[in-house]
């Protein structure tokens, strides 16, 4: 059988950039093997950047602007999936996870959902992805499945998240229980079972909490505006954690809500980081000791939440995500999981850098092939479902 080339294009909630793979890909599940051919982070133009976090902190914009930014965002995808295949043969399909600027996760009682669901009715769940494939495909000449989420979501998923039964058959271990704990500005988690029978019904997922959300935003407030994150964990290695605030913070509602669950920059964003500065006036602590405290919940968080809602331990955890860089993080991960062993995917042979991009073109593949993306003890959603929009290259540009 010969390989699809794909690329997969995603930009995540640390709003760095546009991380973009370039894989062949061959068989659909067990069989599945990806090779990464090119992976490379693209920038977002610093002005296109600073907008798109203006409106994941909910800044006020018409729908003009709106219009405007969701092609401004199609447009560098387009750059991207282009700029990643000069020095190869060229793909035929790409896979755009787009830009999250807004999710929020169904409700499912007692609360208010305006359309389609009243009190203690439960109402779906709402993600938008801003840079719209069918720019992406009319720009490149390449058919572009994009908009991956909003299938999960109409049969009352979360939407996210949508990586592990991507990871299920690229990382998943005979004999091995394995975390893959991606740590961007969100951190998600998803649970593999040793390989055996109704393994893949075992696999678990959710969103864990801030990965480097808090701690990106609180160096550039301690570094005004010079650095935009604590490179290796070493600002916060030189700090000491304020442990009662890590438990003050840690009661909050979200790191007790039982899995399936998501989240975004809508909690773990520059309102949360606030109220965090402001707990850490009683303590007066430094800004080195904030950092500390901030990467300790991090940890805690995600430790936490394999303590409460996994089925048992996994033996190994894989980091992934920009955070699997942070050697202090990793050093606390390591120190409050004990006995488990701490690694990348990369000491597996899968990018850390660039699996969530990958993971985006396996989806392509996937709904090309109809084949189901999503896995319904991760997402909360009522079955699998073929997830993804297609849109096809008709006539010239
Ligand atoms: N060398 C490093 N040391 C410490 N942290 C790092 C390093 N490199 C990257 N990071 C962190 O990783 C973040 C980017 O991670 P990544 O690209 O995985 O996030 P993302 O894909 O935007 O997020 P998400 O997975 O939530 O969608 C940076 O904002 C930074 O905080
Ligand atoms: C709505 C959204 O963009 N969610 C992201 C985010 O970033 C990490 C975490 O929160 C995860 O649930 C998800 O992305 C990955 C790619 C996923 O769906 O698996």
């Amino acid at each position: 059988m010969h390989p699809t080339r794909v690329i997969g294009l995603m930009s995540g909630t640390s709003v760095d950039g546009i991380d973009a793979a370039l894989v062949e890909i061959v068989g659909t599940d067990l069989d599945l093997k990806v090779e990464l051919l090119a992976g490379e982070t693209y920038p977002y133009p610093a002005e296109l950047r600073e907008r798109i976090l203006a409106i994941c902190a909910d800044a006020a914009i018409s729908m003009a602007e709106l219009a405007e930014i969701d092609d401004a965002i199609a447009l560098v995808f387009a750059q991207a999936a282009q700029n990643i295949q000069v020095g190869h043969p060229p793909a035929t399909l790409i896979g755009s996870h787009g830009q999250t600027v807004y999710h929020r996760p169904p409700h499912f009682s007692g609360q208010v959902g305006r359309w389609g669901g009243g009190e203690n009715q439960p109402s779906l769940g709402y993600s938008l992805q801003l840079g719209r494939g069918a720019v992406i495909a009319r720009l490149t000449g390449i058919t572009t499945i994009s908009n991956f989420r909003v299938a999960d979501i109409a049969i009352g998923g979360h939407g996210a998240p949508l990586v592990p039964r991507v990871d299920a058959y690229l990382l998943s271990h005979p004999q091995e229980g394995r975390c893959i704990q991606n740590i961007g500005g969100i951190s998600n988690v998803a649970y593999l079972p040793p390989r055996r029978d109704h393994w893949l019904a075992q696999i678990r997922g959710w969103d864990t909490g801030p990965g480097n959300s808090l701690l990106d935003l609180a160096v550039q407030h301690f570094s005004n505006g010079a650095k935009s994150y604590d490179e290796n964990g070493s600002w916060a290695a030189s700090g000491t954690p304020c442990y009662p605030l890590v438990e003050q913070w840690l009661s909050q509602d979200y790191f007790h809500l039982p899995p399936p669950k998501s989240t975004g920059r809508e909690l773990f964003g520059v309102t949360y980081l606030h109220q965090c500065l402001q707990d850490s006036q009683a303590y007066q602590l430094s800004p080195a000791d904030v950092l500390a405290t901030l990467t300790e919940l991090t940890a805690a968080s995600i430790v936490y939440s394999y303590r409460n809602f996994l089925p048992r331990m996994p033996e190994r955890v894989l980091l992934c995500g920009g955070g699997s860089q942070n050697l202090y993080l990793k050093h606390r991960l390591e120190l409050l999981l004990g006995k488990v062993a701490v690694l990348t995917t990369d000491e597996v042979g899968l990018s850390a850098a660039f699996k969530e991009a990958i993971a985006f073109a396996v989806l392509a593949y996937w709904k090309q092939l109809g084949i189901p993306g999503n896995l319904p003890a991760a997402t909360g959603a009522d079955q699998e479902v073929v997830l993804g929009e297609v849109h096809q290259v008709t006539g010239d540009w």
